[in-house]
């Protein structure tokens, strides 16, 4: 799978796909990500990629002719037809069902925006889907491009190792939130290890933390709860949880 990024930052994606799962599946061939910068694409001496807003008020805006001139750079820079998405807070919420369509796809071109955005022209013309990583205010869109790339680089055939493909089965195969996680020393100022954990019964300790991440994501994210299909023997879990939870 190939991603391009077009950023005035490149090389802060190039750093962050450099490392971890990410960097190690570059490593393995499973992905590639380049970076593109539309300042080498930005005509005259002092190579200008931002202008004040039409109407008025603070800040800059992105401005057309850069943009364009490297969003065919990178899309030219590969035979395979390639999406353009726009990280931007008027996207739609990233979710792991859409983190799944785009992991499946042959290629595809991020678009980060820096000051107050890119010139709604471009967005018009070039880009075919919005994506928003939260409802918060960043300073531009490279650290939601670097949270794509490693949602999409973790569903790569080959780029988890058994203990992090764990996790990744996990909330792919039920969409529940995680048991507590513990680790030595069992007895600590800080509390106990629960019993069971180092009981060595295996059941008890799948069904506790079966228990426990049901128990979490009723507590912490019931909007997940709804989501998720759960087995009879879930709902009898969570009942006691919840019984547990409210004595
Ligand atoms: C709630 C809200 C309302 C209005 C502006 C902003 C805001 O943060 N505007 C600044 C920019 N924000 C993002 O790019 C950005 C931000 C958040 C999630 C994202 N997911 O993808 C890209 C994202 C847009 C141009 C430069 C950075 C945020």
């Amino acid at each position: 799978m190939r991603i391009d990024v077009v950023s005035l930052f490149p090389e802060f994606i190039a750093q962050s796909a450099a490392v971890g799962v990410v960097g190690r599946a570059q490593q393995r061939d499973l992905l590639d990500v380049h970076g593109w910068n539309p300042r080498d694409y930005a005509q005259g001496g002092y190579r200008r990629v931002d202008d004040r807003p039409f109407g008025g008020g603070p800040g800059m805006v992105m401005m057309i002719e850069p943009l364009q001139a490297c969003l065919r750079a990178a899309r030219e820079a590969d035979a395979r037809p390639a999406p353009v998405f726009y990280l931007s807070p008027q996207g739609a919420p990233l979710t792991q069902t859409r983190v799944r369509q785009l992991a499946a796809m042959p290629r595809f071109i991020l678009l980060c925006g820096r000051y107050e955005g890119v010139d709604e022209r471009v967005l018009a013309a070039e880009v075919d889907a919005e994506i928003s990583i939260g409802d918060y205010v960043l300073s531009g869109g490279e650290l939601a491009a670097a949270v794509v790339i490693d949602a999409v680089a973790r569903l790569q055939d080959g780029a988890l190792n058994d203990a992090e493909s764990a996790v990744q089965d996990s909330f792919e195969g039920d969409g529940l939130l995680d048991c507590p996680h513990y680790t030595h020393p069992a007895s600590h100022p800080l509390g106990e290890v629960p019993a069971v954990l180092r009981s060595g019964d295996h059941a008890a300790i799948a069904r506790w933390r079966r228990m426990q991440a049901l128990g979490r994501t009723w507590l912490r994210r019931p909007d997940l709860l709804d989501e998720a299909a759960l087995s009879k023997a879930d709902a009898q879990l969570l009942a006691q949880f919840r019984r547990e939870h409210d004595a």
